[in-house]
């Protein structure tokens, strides 16, 4: 189990100075886990956080998930994505292998939970979701994932079987200390609200999906 550590650097997060603050062992549907907040000293509402297993091993291929927040999808469980369901596979996953899901607070690809729903109503008129961050002036995809490598390598792990469908996720370690030795894919089947969006996932934003 990793230990409460000191202050962390965490490489080009947006949280530089992001150190754990707090932990405590969380029972949930799919079993125990150790959730560990990750933050800077002056946040305090959206840390990250790392649900570990007890027994996770840092010195195994550890089975990872980074999972970007989606308040719509992960917690009320909107169709209009298929973040619910790769939450619920990937506590199911790593709770059976004894790994880990990082959870980002990376609200709506990175750009926020208002002007996600602001992108929503423009996809309602007819624009996809790239089309609509671009009417916005925002990014496709603002996020960065420096704060995760941060928040692993503090759980002391370096090697991993990375859970996604994202080529951007597993380029993010790039020759950094952390190796993905693996991929996993985390496929949702389409249904009629999400078919669009996973669309574009896969034709416009080059997603492992079939
Ligand atoms: N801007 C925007 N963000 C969205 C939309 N639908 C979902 N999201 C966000 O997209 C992100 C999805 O994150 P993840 O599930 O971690 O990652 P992913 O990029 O889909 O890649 P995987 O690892 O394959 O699941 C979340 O932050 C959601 O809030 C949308 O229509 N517009
Ligand atoms: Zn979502």
């Amino acid at each position: 189990m990793p230990e409460h550590g000191d202050p962390i650097l965490l490489p080009s997060s947006g949280l530089s100075d992001a150190t754990r603050r707090a932990e405590a062992l969380i029972p949930t549907p799919y079993g125990e886990f150790q959730m560990i907040a990750y933050a800077g000293e002056a946040e305090d509402y959206t840390p990250h956080l790392a649900l570990v297993h007890p027994e996770m091993d840092p010195a195994s291929d550890v089975v990872v998930r980074l999972h970007s927040e989606c308040i719509t999808g992960d917690l009320f469980g909107s169709k209009r994505c298929d973040c619910g369901e790769q939450l619920d596979r990937a506590l199911r996953m790593t709770a059976a292998a004894k790994g880990v899901v990082v959870y980002l607070r990376q609200e709506g690809r990175g750009i926020g939970i208002i002007n996600k729903l602001k992108a929503y109503q423009l996809q309602d008129q007819g624009m996809d979701t790239i089309q609509a961050n671009l009417h916005l002036g925002l990014d496709i995809d603002a996020r960065h994932y420096g704060v995760a490598q941060g928040i692993l390598t503090d759980l002391g792990i370096s090697r991993i079987q990375l859970l996604t469908n994202n080529p951007e996720k597993v380029d993010s370690f790039g020759d950094g200390p952390i190796r993905v030795v693996r991929r996993l894919p985390i496929i949702v089947s389409p249904g009629k609200e999400n078919r669009n969006y996973l669309r574009t996932k896969q034709l416009d934003m080059g997603h492992w999906l079939k």
